[in-house]
């Protein structure tokens, strides 16, 4: 009845072992704990509270012995007045601390929950880049947001656990103190009872387990066919019936899993209640014998009823205790397992801040750099689709030898082969990964000795397809300038050549650029980019030209957006257009991750390598297709540095 599922090349069968489980190292526990520790005040005020609830189980049947055999029994009306009132009053009381409980209880999970919420997500965002292009986003969502409220849930039920074991051995002492042949009859049935609930409890809890893997499962495959992109690709591509054919797979196993935890939930509940009923029987027969051969009286016996119907519920909680201590210990090891992962890329203590207002010079010097492997950034349960042969693999290196000088606010071309290594060269600038070998510096700075903050400040990336969030254009401006003034927004999209366009739209600036700006074309979008680049107005640009075809129009926009873009700055640029390599103060062509030329255009040219067979191929017919005037080309680069103001 099982169906085998296909995650990515995995098969996973339902009764599986999870290929994924985590592995609780020695000192979690203490770990755990640790999370706990400044709630300590709270814990004590449960445990009296809980002490306290605990005190009324067990006080109210004697008061109800005490109505039968001193009330009843003999005739005294106000005896069985202020019993009667006495325990309508401690029901009442027992009611307050139940919430008073539930209260503190929920203080506590959820202040927890809190701490490792925000610890968790700081450090994600910390992560490098390389641990983001590894991750499915829908399963790390999961594991640090589902997850995080299992725990808590957990917990929960592991303080009412707490609860219930003073309680029972509360009643299980009133039992014996009124009657110890009761109390044995008792204890021999609680294994009986015990064992069927032990193993409902744990299908329970395992399909449970299942049932939240495979929703997280369909959620992060929804989250990632679902976004515009992937509708795109699935719309373009996609296999609709297939695809379907996955989904509904899914969703039959959630359907079924989710069918059989409503019978056995129900089973549980019928068991319980089966279990109370038939002891209870068991209690009056026996205890009604023992009260006809005068062993005790009749108040007694309602006192045992009452208490036994009292132990079931505490138990039951006490005997899931263990897998729910389990569940919180896991659940909190999974997320100290993105805890635990490294930075990589981490500032150094002492790190100087690099020189505001003036374009610095970039120098690599015999740089070498591979991509780091999956184990060393990421986490196997969070790729999920990793393939078996990619463990422990180690990554080819992508740049070697690679030095460089880039003198202060100059414009550096980079061309060459797809795959040879641009965008990685760009990436070690705003260190999004760190060299492997050599040293880059910035302004004289190894790049590792320099503040993240100053760095950021330092760095203006555009790329050929910019990102921008799902809200209004005023909004993405903001992001890189949040005390930007409307006119210097105006000022910046002026500068970007994109002001006519925002100017034109019904919105203005509250547009919504919708998810990854879709609605803007590729031209808007790198120049929107610019624009955010302006009013950012860093001193080292990177930039990767838009590959793109643009309309003569846009092209010549774009060309006098980044004319104001590179003014005065430090700029390393991966270019496409003729006009950007041509006015570049020197052109590196990357070939397979080493520099192989260099030189200015007319210097390239002449020697007859690489750099003239790209021109002939790609640039030289790029230009003739490009109508940017002449004069914005022959502009397009300032090159003395000077102090950068503000752009805007
Ligand atoms: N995140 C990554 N993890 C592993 N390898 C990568 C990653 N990004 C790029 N690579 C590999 O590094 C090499 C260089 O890629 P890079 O993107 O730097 O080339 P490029 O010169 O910019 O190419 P293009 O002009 O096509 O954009 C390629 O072989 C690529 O497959």
């Amino acid at each position: 009845m099982d169906v085998v599922l296909r995650f990515g090349g995995v098969s996973k069968n339902d009764d599986d072992p999870d290929p994924w489980q985590t592995l609780i190292g020695p000192g979690t526990l203490r770990r755990v704990l640790a999370y706990f520790r400044p709630h300590i005040g709270k814990v004590a005020l449960f445990v009296l509270v809980a002490a306290l609830e605990s005190l009324v189980v067990v006080v109210v049947p004697l008061l109800l012995m005490e109505l039968v055999n001193g009330g009843i029994l003999k005739d005294d009306a106000g005896v069985v007045a202020s019993m009667a009132g006495l325990a309508a009053g401690l029901a009442l009381v027992g009611a307050l601390l139940q919430l008073v409980s539930a209260y503190i209880s929920g203080q506590i999970g959820q202040g927890v929950s809190y701490d490792l919420r925000v610890q968790a997500l700081r450090h994600v965002q910390q992560l490098p880049i390389a641990f983001f292009t590894r991750t499915q986003t829908g399963v790390l969502v999961g594991r640090l947001h589902t997850e995080l409220i299992m725990a808590q849930q957990a917990f929960s039920q592991l303080l009412m656990a707490a609860t219930s074991a003073v309680t029972v051995i509360l009643v299980m002492a009133e039992l014996f103190y009124l009657s110890w042949l009761v109390a044995v009859v008792t204890l021999v049935l609680i294994p009986l009872f015990l064992v069927p609930w032990i193993y409902v409890g744990r299908v329970i809890r395992r399909r449970t387990g299942r049932l939240m893997d495979a929703n997280t499962g369909l959620g992060g495959l929804l989250q990632e066919r679902f976004n515009v992109q992937g509708a795109m690709l699935s719309k373009l591509f996609g296999r609709p019936r297939e695809e379907m054919a996955e989904y509904a797979d899914r969703a039959e196993r959630i359907r079924r899993i989710g069918v059989s935890l409503s019978v056995y939930g129900r089973l549980a509940f019928v068991m319980m209640a089966l279990m109370a009923s038939l002891a209870t029987a068991l209690v009056y027969g026996i205890g009604g014998g023992l009260v006809l051969a005068g062993a005790f009286q009749l108040g007694t016996l309602v006192a045992l009823a009452t208490l036994l119907g009292r132990l079931f519920g505490p138990i039951t909680q006490l005997s899931g205790m263990q897998e729910t201590a389990q569940t919180v210990v896991v659940s909190f090891s999974r997320i100290f397992e993105v805890l635990d992962l490294k930075g990589l890329i981490e500032e150094r203590p002492g790190a100087v801040a690099l020189a505001k207002d003036t374009a610095p010079e970039i120098e690599f010097d015999d740089v070498a750099f591979r991509y780091p492997t999956a184990d060393e950034v990421s986490l196997r349960s969070l790729e999920y689709v990793r393939a078996e042969r990619e463990r422990g693999e180690t990554t080819p290196e992508v740049l070697r030898g690679v030095s460089l000088h880039v003198p202060a606010g100059t414009l550096t071309a980079l061309v060459g082969p797809s795959g040879a290594g641009k965008s990685t060269l760009t990436h070690l600038v705003s260190r999004l990964y760190d060299p492997t070998g050599g040293v880059i510096r910035v302004g004289g700075h190894d790049l590792r000795d320099l503040t993240f903050d100053s760095l950021r400040e330092a760095v203006g990336v555009v790329s050929q397809d910019a990102y921008f969030f799902h809200d209004t254009i005023r909004q993405n401006l903001l992001y890189a300038r949040p005390t930007a003034t409307e006119d210097e927004l105006i000022e910046a999209c002026r500068g970007a050549q994109i002001w006519d366009l925002i100017a034109s739209l019904p919105g203005g600036f509250d547009t919504v650029t919708g998810d990854r700006g879709y609605r803007l074309s590729g031209g808007e979008k790198q120049r929107l980019a610019i624009a955010r680049l302006l009013l950012k107005a860093p001193t080292i640009v990177v930039l990767d030209e838009a590959t793109a075809h643009l309309d003569s129009e846009s092209e010549a926009a774009v060309q006098r957006a980044l004319k104001t873009a590179l003014h005065n700055r430090t700029s390393l640029v991966i270019a496409h257009r003729l006009s950007t390599i041509r006015e570049a103060d020197q052109i590196l062509v990357i070939d397979d991750g080493r520099v192989r030329e260099r030189g200015t255009h007319d210097e390239l040219l002449a020697e007859g390598g690489l750099y003239a067979e790209l021109y002939h191929t790609q640039f030289a017919k790029a230009g003739s297709d490009a109508a940017e005037p002449a004069s914005d080309a022959a502009e397009l680069h300032h090159r003395e540095p000077e102090p950068v103001h503000g752009g805007g």
